[in-house]
C-alpha cells in the first residue's frame, strides 16, 4: 500500500557548529511553498537541504528532525526510490546511463509500472522550456550538458517521478531557466526548496531562509515588500540573458543593452 500523501514536512533545530542549540521553532514546507536558502559560502545550506533529503532523525552533523504529517516518516520514504516524496538535484547530478534521452525516461516509466504513452514525450518537451538548448529524444544521456541533464532530471522529477518536494542545489548557474522552472512548480502544486546564491531565485521565493555558522538565523518572510526588487532583478536578468544569448551566438554586443 502506498503510504499517505504528504501534507507538510516539518524541520525541527538542532545545533550550529559550535553545538549551540538553533534559535527557530519549526519550518513547515506544504504543497506551493518556494523557499529559498541563503547564506555565506560554508554556512550549511547544503546540510539543511540533506537533512530534508535523507530525513534526518537527530542523526545527522547538524542534529536536526525531519517529520512527515507531524510523524517519523514511514521507512519506504527513506529508503525506497519509488516511494521518495523528495527529489534532490545538485550540481554534480550526472547520469551515469548510456542510454538515448528516451530509453531513460521510458526505463524510469516502466520501472514505475506508469501507464501512459505520451509521458516521454510530454517530459522532454518540459525540460526544453527550462533550458535554450534543446534535448533531443535521441542524443545520449551522457552526452547532454550540464544545463540540459539538470532541465530533464527537473522535469522526470516533476512528471515521472511525481515528487511533491523538490531540492534543487544551486542548479540555476549552469543554463536553466530559473523563472519558468519555479513558474511550473508551483503551478503544478510541488513544494521547491533551493540553495541559491542567485538575488532573482531568492527574490521569486516566497521564503527565505538565511544560514549562519551551519544554523538557520532568520526566517524571512518579505510578503509583497520586495516587489521592487524583484522586478529589477527581472529585468536585469533578460538583459544578461540576452547579452549570454548574443555571446554564446558569436555576436559583438554595441548599441543600447538596457531595452
Ligand atoms: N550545524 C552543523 N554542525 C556541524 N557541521 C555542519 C553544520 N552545518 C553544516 N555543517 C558542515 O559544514 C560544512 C559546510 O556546510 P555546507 O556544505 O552545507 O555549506 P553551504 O552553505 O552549502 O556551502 P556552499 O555555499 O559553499 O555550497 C559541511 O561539511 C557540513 O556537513
Amino acid at each position: 500500500m502506498d503510504p499517505s500523501p504528504i501534507r507538510e514536512i516539518t524541520i525541527l533545530p538542532g545545533r550550529n557548529r559550535h553545538g549551540e542549540p538553533e534559535r527557530f521553532d519549526a519550518i513547515t514546507i506544504r504543497s506551493g511553498d518556494t523557499i529559498s536558502i541563503v547564506g555565506p559560502t560554508g554556512s550549511g545550506k547544503s546540510a539543511f537541504i540533506n537533512d530534508i533529503e535523507v530525513f534526518a532523525r537527530n542523526d545527522t552533523a547538524t542534529g536536526r528532525t525531519v517529520l512527515v504529517n507531524g510523524e517519523y516518516p514511514p521507512e519506504e520514504f527513506v529508503r525506497d526510490p519509488a516511494h521518495k516524496p523528495v527529489a534532490l538535484i545538485t550540481q554534480n547530478t550526472r547520469c551515469l546511463a548510456d542510454l538515448a534521452v528516451a530509453e531513460f525516461l521510458s526505463m524510469h516509466v516502466r520501472s514505475r509500472r506508469i501507464a501512459d504513452d505520451g509521458l516521454v514525450e510530454r517530459t522532454i518537451a518540459l525540460a526544453n522550456e527550462f533550458t535554450g538548448e534543446e534535448i533531443r529524444s535521441g542524443a545520449r544521456m551522457t552526452a547532454l550538458s550540464g544545463g540540459q541533464t539538470r532541465s530533464l532530471l527537473v522535469a522526470d522529477a516533476v512528471l515521472i517521478a511525481a515528487a511533491p518536494v523538490l531540492l534543487l542545489d544551486e542548479v540555476e548557474n549552469a543554463g536553466i531557466f530559473k523563472e519558468r522552472v519555479i513558474e511550473v512548480l508551483r503551478a503544478g502544486g510541488k513544494a521547491v526548496v533551493f540553495v541559491t546564491h542567485d538575488p532573482l531565485v531568492s527574490l521569486l521565493s516566497a521564503r527565505r531562509i538565511v544560514m549562519r555558522d551551519g544554523a538557520v538565523e532568520r526566517v524571512i518572510e518579505p510578503l509583497d515588500r520586495e516587489n521592487e526588487a524583484l522586478r529589477e532583478a527581472l529585468r536585469l536578468d533578460g538583459i544578461l540573458r540576452r547579452m549570454r544569448e548574443q555571446i554564446r551566438a558569436g555576436d559583438l554586443i554595441t548599441g543600447p543593452v538596457g531595452a
